[in-house]
């Protein structure tokens, strides 16, 4: 009896496994059917591109994950397949000025699906992930007074106290390489620095206070939020792996516990934060998890996207000397009549902000090294669209080239690749609207203004205290993941007092 009920529960179970395996290998071939109709057959075919990347996202995801998708992008898919290529089942990449001004600022296509993935909650966007176009209205609207130019000049103060650290740091680097004597050249790593200060300054602004990153070396938080940009990034190409992966307790508890201090506080400070914070009763005010949410988002999108064009921009001037030298003699007779404060001058922004050089010089760093190579996660077309003669279809993901509209050598020039600031002093003869370093639109950075100042604090104050002479032969390599920066993480520049 036994034997039997054992022999008839293995044939079920047998027929049960073919049954199943017959359904694995039907949806297989269906799903292997659609990846190859989709590839080759289908609305995006016209599009030229790499045959093989049509077939699977993976191809971009790889590339992805090791930093190098951009230089794919720029010195192979574009050169060979023109201003707009297919890189994906369902991506595109542009890189014309009128098709990209079409995306961004006259149809507004809102942005991808892939943003959702890069929130932290699903069901909680920021304004960096919003896609509903009244969700991210009513947001900017929040918080665009904690970025307006009167509130700058709260921000201002964090940005000179975290400077004053940069610049003991530098100095107690040269004094030290060269036991006690000021007059001798320091190898110092300015890029590290850079980075570290810009980490700092969003600590003053959005944490309550500098991460002293410059001075100590080292915070765990802005470590343990790059882990968890790194999880988002992650997760946004591989969603099947959101379960697995789930925030660090440390980041929601720094917050808390902060956020609980700052509300019990009698003085408080004019910072990001506290604007934040003050939303709480306004309509579509922002719940203490959205404004940690935000602040963070604040720390990705802030630091290394103004570091890296503040550190570039120094690195391209020390291989200029000329350039070096006609920046910091502007910057000089700007301030004659300012006072250092405990022999450190950290000029004001005021003083700083009309400087035409200054202006020039930050212009072609933004030029040559926006942080945002391309708008990767991409605008999502709504409906059927033509754009400039191609078909693009509902659901299409487009990728923005700033790296390309800001080098072409047709709409620069011949000597789009070199830094040369000067071309900023004659704007009517530039291609202004291929020059788009925070993007264009409703969407672009709500940061802009304070990138703008930091870049001018910090920039004017180092070539004033400074010489600054190239060290050649370092490794260059940009690397870029949501923004970009140099694979190496330092740059060395050798670093003397004025005199
Ligand atoms: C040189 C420095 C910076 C550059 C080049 C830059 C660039 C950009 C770009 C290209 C975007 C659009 C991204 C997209 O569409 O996916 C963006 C958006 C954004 N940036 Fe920046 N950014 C800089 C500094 C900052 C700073 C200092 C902050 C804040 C403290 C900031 C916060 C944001 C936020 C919140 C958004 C989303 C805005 C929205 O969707 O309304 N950025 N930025």
């Amino acid at each position: 009896m036994l034997f039997q009920y054992i022999l008839q529960f293995n044939y079920v179970f047998k027929d049960a496994i073919r049954i199943l395996g017959l359904l694995i290998f039907v949806y297989g071939l269906m799903h292997l059917y659609n990846m190859i109709y989709c590839a080759y057959f289908g609305p995006l075919n016209k599009i030229p591109g790499p045959k093989t990347a049509f077939l699977s996202e993976f191809f971009i995801s790889l590339k992805q994950i090791n930093g190098q998708r951009w230089k794919w992008l720029q010195y192979y898919v574009v050169p060979k397949y023109g201003p707009v290529a297919r890189i994906a089942p369902k991506t595109i990449i542009i890189s014309d000025r009128d098709i990209v001004k079409q995306v961004l600022v006259t149809n507004e296509l809102p942005k991808s699906s892939r943003y959702e993935q890069l929130r932290d909650d699903k069901q909680y966007s920021t304004l960096f992930t919003a896609r509903d176009r009244e969700f991210h209205k009513n947001r900017r609207r929040i918080l665009s007074p904690a970025f307006s130019i009167k509130h700058l000049t709260f921000l201002e103060g964090f940005i000179h106290s975290c400077i004053s650290d940069l610049v003991n740091k530098i100095d107690e680097t040269i004094i030290m390489q060269n036991n006690n004597n000021n007059n001798e050249v320091a190898n110092v790593d300015v890029y590290k620095l850079i980075q570290l200060n810009a980490l700092d300054i969003i600590g003053e602004a959005a944490f309550g206070g500098s991460f002293k990153l410059v001075k100590n070396g080292d915070h765990p938080l802005p470590k343990k939020v790059f882990i968890e940009l790194r999880r988002r990034v992650w997760q946004s190409m591989f969603p099947f792996l959101r379960p697995f992966m789930s925030v660090d307790p440390y980041l929601i508890n720094f917050m808390n516990v902060l956020i609980k201090q700052r509300r019990q506080s009698e003085s408080k400070r004019k910072d990001l934060l506290q604007m934040l914070l003050d939303t709480k009763h306004l309509e579509g005010g922002l719940s203490d998890f959205e404004v940690y949410d935000q602040c963070s988002e604040f720390l990705m999108a802030g630091s290394d996207s103004t570091s890296f064009t503040t550190a570039m921009t120094i690195i391209e001037l020390s291989k200029n000397p000329d350039k070096l030298k006609r920046l910091s003699k502007e910057v000089k007779e700007a301030l004659i009549d300012e006072e250092a404060d405990d022999n450190i001058l950290i000029p004001s922004h005021n003083k700083l902000k009309n400087l035409p050089y200054l202006n020039a010089v930050i212009s072609e760093g933004l030029r040559l090294y926006p942080s945002a190579i391309d708008l990767g996660p991409g605008k999502q077309t709504t409906e059927d669209m033509v754009i400039k003669g191609h078909f693009i279809p509902k659901d299409t993901i487009i990728s923005v080239n700033i790296f390309y509209l800001h080098r072409a050598k047709k709409y620069w020039g011949e000597d789009s690749n070199e830094f040369i600031p000067e071309r900023w002093l004659t704007p009517e003869k530039l291609p202004t609207d291929c020059f788009i370093p925070f993007s264009a639109g409703t969407r672009n950075c709500i940061g802009l203004n304070f990138a703008w100042m930091e870049l001018r604090i910090v920039i004017a104050t180092l070539v004033l205290r400074y010489e600054f002479k190239d060290i050649p032969g370092q490794d260059n390599e940009i690397l870029q993941f949501i923004t970009s920066g140099l694979r190496s993480k330092s740059h060395y520049l050798k670093t003397k007092f004025k005199v």
